[in-house]
């Protein structure tokens, strides 16, 4: 078993005692904090009596991302990187959530997108959580990014390649910028053992998906990767009914939080029921933390419905959904142009009313996802 042990002013987590050192590389990390360098320490041992479950599967992801194999300091080698304070608090256990950033370059105009990045990690920040916003940066996929690189990613705009599963290892090959989807965000959110991953939206069955078999990757992902996704729902351009049904088929927990329904996005109500309702961060992290415990390996999607006083403009919205879905046939946009052209249609339409309630959505979602992540975190602290 592999134990990451710092140089410099680095705790040790746990206070576990490394018995024996075989042989070391050192890495670097970004940033200048006390993390800033490391050693991959590979140990004969652990004294396994002294450590929970919880901190050998973390010590064991982490320690996994950063072997010389896997992990590198420059970008000419692939693997991953994880900034700093987002590997400090993944080493001690405290709670970090993930960040997509499609959100950011195809989901909002700049300079809003960089605004908006940037007061989601602070809303996160301020709720004693570690923000991690995840993308791929000249063809590194980065587990938390620094503010100049935000500012690239929401300057870029659709630019940057939309990377869902498909593509990270294109992205990655060719050195691109990527910004991930929501199932690019979790894939590389459960490499480094995030648990807990906030967005505004995910994707769905499109309309007319029976026949189109146009389904986001954010399903399957969802299906397959046990990492809980805090969003408000699915926005109607989409197929509601036949999205959870999806969901169904792909055996992933769907609750509503704080709602018997599942929610629309730009409105509470979808019509829709959801299968499993919570009603408190610590409902959410009970059910999260048997997921990992029975190990199903698929994800958990929470809605939280859009605060009521953001969802006055609900009906502006929903008709210049209408109008930008028949623009879409007619302009024969198909696959994953959809969604970015209707959002952009749909804020022009409403003189960026959609705009203003897209951003207040994904603020009140940052913050009851960081209320998740710190009752999860100190669940998995407290389990034997
Ligand atoms: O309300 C939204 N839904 C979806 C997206 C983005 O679009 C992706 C889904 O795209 P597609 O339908 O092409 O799979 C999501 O993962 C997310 O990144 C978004 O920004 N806002």
């Amino acid at each position: 078993m592999q134990v990451v042990r710092s140089v410099g002013h680095f705790k040790a987590v746990n206070c576990l005692r490394v018995p024996l050192v075989e042989r070391k590389t050192s890495i670097s990390i970004m940033g200048s904090g006390p993390l800033a360098s490391l050693e991959v320490i590979h140990c004969a041992k652990l004294m396994e009596s002294e450590i929970s479950t919880s901190a050998r599967t973390r010590l064991a992801t982490i320690a996994r991302h950063m072997s010389p194999s896997n992990c590198c300091s420059t970008s000419h080698h692939g693997g991953i990187r994880i900034e700093g304070r987002v590997r400090d608090a993944l080493m001690a256990g405290k709670p970090v959530v993930a960040l997509e950033s499609t959100i950011i370059s195809h989901g909002m105009p700049y300079p809003q997108n960089f605004q908006v990045a940037k007061e989601v990690e602070s809303i996160v920040q301020q709720s004693g959580v570690t923000p991690a916003t995840i993308a791929i940066i000249d063809g590194i996929p980065c587990i938390g990014l620094m503010e100049h690189e935000l500012e690239k990613l929401a300057q870029l705009g659709p630019q940057c390649v939309k990377t869902s599963r498909r593509n990270i290892a294109y992205v990655m090959a060719k050195k691109l910028t990527g910004a991930t989807t929501v199932s690019g965000t979790m894939f590389l959110a459960s490499k480094v053992g995030i648990h807990v991953f906030v967005t505004g939206g995910i994707g769905g069955v499109h309309r007319h998906g029976e026949t189109t078999m146009d389904v986001s990757a954010d399903l399957t992902e969802l299906g397959r990767t046990a990492v809980t996704v805090v969003c408000a729902g699915v926005k109607s351009i989409l197929d509601i009914p036949r999205t959870l049904e999806y969901l169904e088929t792909q055996g992933v927990t769907v609750i509503g939080y704080g709602t018997d329904e599942f929610p629309a996005f730009f409105t509470p109500q979808s019509g829709c029921q959801a299968p499993c309702r919570a009603d408190t961060p610590e409902e959410c992290a009970t059910i999260i933390g048997e997921n990992l415990k029975v190990g199903l390996q698929s994800g958990i999607l929470i809605g939280v419905p859009i605060p009521s006083q953001d969802a006055a403009m609900a009906d502006a919205v929903e008709s210049a959904i209408q109008s930008s879905l028949m623009e879409t046939k007619a302009k024969h946009i198909t696959g994953a142009e959809v969604t970015p052209y209707i959002l952009m249609r749909v804020n022009e339409l409403t003189g960026g009313a959609s705009l203003s309630a897209n951003i207040a959505l994904i603020r009140n979602n940052a913050l009851v996802g960081s209320q998740i992540a710190v009752a999860l975190a100190d669940k998995l602290a407290k389990s034997p």
